[in-house]
């Protein structure tokens, strides 16, 4: 991980607090994909570019996750004090714990998350209070974003108290910046995006990823 810089470090909040009912029976954060749990993924493709980690999860969660990021860069754990209140409420419990003014949020579900991207979203979020991923005619990538911890913790608070689990529901009370694809595509390719839901999204990663293992071996 890079040097502390006094008053700008750059935390990564990796959200893993689901249920991960559409996976099935086993958590996906650390499911193993391709050899490698996938939240060990997720934490070692970002890690480069962030000053420190920290997972959100859920209490019964921290004793796997912790196996899971075994021997891998070092993470502190954020547990949600009420759990099931949505990634929004994640996302606030993960920023609380974290010491970094701008904070890079990204869900375990994202094994294919390019550091070069969470890199231009750091530097498109400085000034302002968040740099947030949209493709084009589609959702805000609300779980791939740079917030400015404190008042997006206070956004999610306000959220929380009107009921709304949305995570553009804070957002919108933001100065946020857009990033477009355009934009996105200078830096990243678009399977930065891909989460993993379901069994048959898990099989076509795993095929993707063990194909480029092969590719590097037979080089
Ligand atoms: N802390 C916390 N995180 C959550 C919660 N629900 C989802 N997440 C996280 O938010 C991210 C995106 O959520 P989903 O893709 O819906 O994951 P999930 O809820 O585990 O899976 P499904 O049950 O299939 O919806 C994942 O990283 C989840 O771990 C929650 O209630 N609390
Ligand atoms: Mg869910």
């Amino acid at each position: 991980m890079s040097q502390e810089s006094g008053g700008d470090e750059r935390a990564g909040v990796v959200l893993a607090g689901g249920h991960s009912t559409r996976f099935g029976a086993e958590d996906k954060a650390v499911v193993d994909l391709a050899g490698t749990p996938m939240i060990r993924r997720v934490v070692d493709r970002i890690e480069s570019v962030v000053d420190e980690l920290v997972v959100n999860c859920r209490e019964e969660q921290v004793p796997a996750i912790r196996n899971a990021l075994e021997g891998g860069p070092t993470a502190s754990f954020a547990v949600d004090p009420v759990p099931d209140r949505g990634p929004m409420a994640g996302i606030m419990t993960g920023l609380r714990a974290g010491d970094g003014e701008y904070a890079f949020v990204v869900a375990c579900d994202m094994p294919f998350v390019d550091p070069a991207l969470v890199d231009h979203l750091f530097d498109r979020a400085a000034g302002h209070e968040a740099a947030v991923p949209r493709l084009d005619d589609q959702w805000f990538q609300t779980t791939q974003a740079v917030y400015r911890a404190g008042p997006m913790i206070e956004a999610c608070e306000r959220a929380l108290e009107r009921d709304e689990r949305r995570v553009v529901e804070p957002l919108f009370d933001l100065d946020y910046v857009v990033v477009d694809e355009d934009e996105i595509r200078d830096h990243a390719a678009l399977e930065t995006f891909e989460n993993v839901n379901t069994r048959e999204e898990f099989e076509d990663a795993t095929e993707r990823l063990e194909g480029e293992r092969s590719g590097y071996s037979s080089r």
